[in-house]
């Protein structure tokens, strides 16, 4: 039986942390000692969603660890759409905020496209709003999405950096993974299957991929016979259940035929982590109109 390559998330973050690291370095001698200006990362939380209380706030340590500013601005979950859109303009606004983050998801009673085109799109370090968006699915340059940037970066240290010619599945079609996760493949000259909950054959459909990336949130639903042999697999999925954390993928079962796997915790979310960092350091040179 040929062995798995578990891929070591936390170490491949770590090295992109280095990389942002060493550009906030740069950026602050040549700027922010003449201007008196500091790097700063505005995190937005709408609500008391446990989950999304604990990713704050690792995204707003982490900031911090490495010499951003990081306010986390938090709101009740019956906010009115108009306070928060009253707290991005002031942000929007702050010339030491460089990139500003609204928590996903929001209540039901806010109209989230809205609240994420209100941030202005030099400052969209989640790179979801329309403009942002558009850029990427022209193939102009953007602020891309955290979590397809990281996945992408793993695949290029597990594959190399030509992937052209892979044929890649997608489960879920979400705006924080699937559909930026689709465009950036498509970009990288992938053969890419979008599937979602009314796909049929979903199995057989998976079984063909040489990159199959799941984004679902369905506790270890992918089992070792929906795998080709040898293939990448990345579970972006992270559910809590019973205080344990759970990927999409059925870990023991899918080791014994993928050639690569992502484990959850300790795989694709350090880079997500990491990635939001390298947007927020991005978003400042272009800001400040220095050459990245
Ligand atoms: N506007 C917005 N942008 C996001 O990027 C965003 C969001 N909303 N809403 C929620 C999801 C989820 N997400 C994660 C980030 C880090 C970990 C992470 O660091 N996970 C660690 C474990 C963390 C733990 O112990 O709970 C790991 O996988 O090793 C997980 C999930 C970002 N999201």
């Amino acid at each position: 039986m040929q062995n798995c390559e578990i891929i070591d998330g936390k170490l491949y973050a770590a090295e992109v942390l280095e990389r942002v690291k060493s550009k906030i370095g740069h950026l602050s001698t040549v700027i922010c000692k003449t201007q008196r200006a500091t790097l700063g990362l505005a995190v937005i939380l709408v609500g008391t969603d446990a989950a999304s209380q604990i990713y704050v706030n690792n995204k707003a340590k982490k900031a911090k660890e490495i010499g951003f500013n990081s306010e986390v601005y938090k709101f009740p979950q019956t906010a009115t759409e108009q306070e928060i859109i009253e707290c991005i303009e002031r942000l929007n606004s702050d010339p030491n905020v460089n990139g500003i983050l609204v928590q996903l998801p929001l209540p039901q009673h806010i109209n989230t496209q809205k609240i994420i085109d209100t941030v202005n799109y030099e400052k969209d370090v989640d790179g979801f709003s329309t403009y942002n968006v558009g850029l990427l699915n022209s193939w102009q340059d953007s602020l891309e999405p955290c979590t397809p940037q990281g996945v992408l970066i793993l695949l290029h240290e597990i594959l190399g950096t030509n992937i052209s010619g892979k044929k890649a599945v997608i489960l879920g079609r979400s705006r924080i993974v699937g559909r930026p996760m689709a465009s950036i493949l498509i970009r990288k000259g992938c053969s890419v299957t979008s599937l979602n909950s009314n796909s049929y054959n979903i199995k057989d459909e998976c079984r063909t991929a040489d990159i199959l990336i799941s984004a679902v949130g369905s506790p270890s639903f992918i089992k070792g016979d929906w795998i080709k042999k040898g293939a990448c697999v990345i579970d972006v999925g992270i559910v809590k259940v019973n205080d344990k954390l759970y990927g999409d993928v059925d870990f023991e079962s899918v080791r014994k035929v993928a050639g690569f796997l992502t484990p959850v915790p300790g795989g694709v979310g350090p880079m997500t982590v990491s990635c939001l960092m390298l947007n927020t350091i991005k978003a400042a040179y272009k800001q400040y109109d220095i050459k990245w």
